[in-house]
Parts: structure tokens; C-alpha cells; sequence
């Protein structure tokens, strides 16, 4: 993890797989085509934890994808604890108190990322949720309390990154997940973009999770989606 210019770096796979095991496998399988990986709640509670160390230990960078909230004490000793786990990056998400006490808790080498609205969130979620404001708002409205308190990085949908680019500067990382290539099934995400689209409209990292791990050839399409990334 030498050169910020190296394109594999932009992409973060998201290692939503039953074990430790599998997760061992696919990351072999894909090899030096990627160099991020995610552990989030499924890998998480089934031993997943214990291997952000041994990634890290690799020169593999973690993500552990947490997304925190809780009141502000829990969420400032679990970011405390997590801070020990060789993880680069945490997520919380992106409720002022929630993102204070995470700042409280981080230790030196980890980024914490705020989740603005999910991705698989439209405007007719976010109302059914009881918010007024269309998801493009809630993000911008977020992104700007984030960066006000001074998180590390944002993560929305690539079609807001333009716009939270604007709002927070070129100091904090934007990652976007909903990430498809073109013709790739959506399944549940709903503000979607191609990695092409999301590399033009100024994103830090993508995160790519079913593409990858359900093709025959996940290594295959991690350099595919990094050539688009370049
Ligand atoms: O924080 C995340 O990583 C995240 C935030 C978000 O808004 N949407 C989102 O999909 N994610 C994660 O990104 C990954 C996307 O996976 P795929 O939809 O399979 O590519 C999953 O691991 C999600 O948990």
C-alpha cells in the first residue's frame, strides 16, 4: 500500500461471506488485484474479527464496517477497543452525537467513516423512516456535520459524491458501496452507479461486495473494475 496513485487501492471488497474460511479463499483467489478488504456484521460475529489482524499483518488494509450507534460512552470504548484491531477504517453512522463520541474513542492509524443514508435507501424509504428531507438532502445535511466535527470520510452513494465533495472538501475520504458494473443485478441497492461513474464523480474508494463474491471469477472482476478506476 506504497503508491496513492495505484488504482487497486480505490477498490475495497466487501467480504460479506458465512466464515473466516471463505473469506480466506476469496482473498487468495483474487490475489494482488485487490487490496482493501471490509469485514462487516455477517463475517464479523462468525470470527471475522480475529482476521482484520492477520489482513493487517499481511499489508492487507481492513475495514471494519461496524456502523456504530449507540449512545455516546458504548460507541466511544467499542471505537477505543476497535482501535486495536489493525483496522484502517470503522464506520458509525452519521448522527452528530454518535460521530463525537467515535472521535473521542479512535486511536492513532484509524479513520472513521460516517454512513450519511444507506444506499439502499430512496426518498420513499427516508420518509417511511420519518425523515422530511429527500435523501439528497439528509446526505448533504450529514456530510456537512461530519466534516464540521471532523470525521476522516464520508460514506454515501456515488451519485451524491459530486455534491459531498462541495460540501466537504478535498481534506476527508468519500467511499461509495451501491457500486455496479454495468448490466450486474442491483438486488437491494437502490441509488446505484457504475465504478467508471463513481471514479468520475471524485470518490476516494468504491466498496464492491456481491460482484465480486458471487462471480466464477472474483479476481477477473476486481481487475476489471480497477481498470475502470484508474
Ligand atoms: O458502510 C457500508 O459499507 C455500506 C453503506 C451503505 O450505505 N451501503 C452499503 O451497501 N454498504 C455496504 O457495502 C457492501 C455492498 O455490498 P454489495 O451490494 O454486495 O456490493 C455491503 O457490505 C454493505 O454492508
Amino acid at each position: 500500500m506504497t503508491d496513492p496513485a495505484d488504482p487497486r487501492h480505490r477498490l475495497i471488497v466487501a467480504l460479506d461471506l458465512p466464515g473466516v474460511p471463505e473469506a480466506e479463499a476469496l482473498i487468495d483467489r483474487i490475489g494482488d488485484a485487490a487490496t482493501v478488504y471490509k469485514i462487516g456484521y455477517q463475517l464479523g460475529y462468525a470470527g471475522g474479527l480475529a482476521l482484520a489482524e492477520r489482513l493487517a499483518a499481511r499489508g492487507l488494509k481492513v475495514f471494519l464496517d461496524l456502523k456504530l450507534h449507540d449512545i455516546g460512552n458504548t460507541v466511544e470504548e467499542g471505537v477505543r477497543a476497535a482501535s486495536g484491531s489493525g483496522a484502517t477504517f470503522l464506520t458509525v453512522h452519521a448522527y452528530p452525537q454518535t460521530m463525537r463520541a467515535a472521535l473521542r474513542g479512535r486511536g492513532a492509524g484509524l479513520k472513521i467513516l460516517a454512513v450519511t443514508v444507506l444506499t439502499s435507501y430512496d426518498d420513499a424509504d427516508a420518509a417511511e423512516a420519518g425523515y422530511a428531507l429527500p435523501v439528497a438532502e439528509l446526505v448533504a445535511r450529514r456530510a456537512a456535520q461530519a466534516a464540521e466535527i471532523g470525521l476522516d470520510g464520508l460514506v454515501c452513494s456515488a451519485a451524491e459524491a459530486a455534491s459531498v465533495r462541495r460540501i466537504v472538501g478535498p481534506g476527508r475520504l468519500i467511499v461509495t458501496p451501491g457500486i455496479r458494473p454495468a448490466g450486474a443485478e442491483a438486488g437491494d441497492q437502490k441509488r446505484v452507479m457504475t465504478p467508471a461513474a463513481a471514479r468520475t464523480a471524485g470518490i476516494d474508494h468504491v466498496v464492491v461486495g456481491r460482484p465480486i463474491t458471487g462471480a466464477a471469477d472474483p479476481r477477473a472482476v476486481a481487475q476489471a473494475i480497477v481498470a475502470d478506476l484508474a
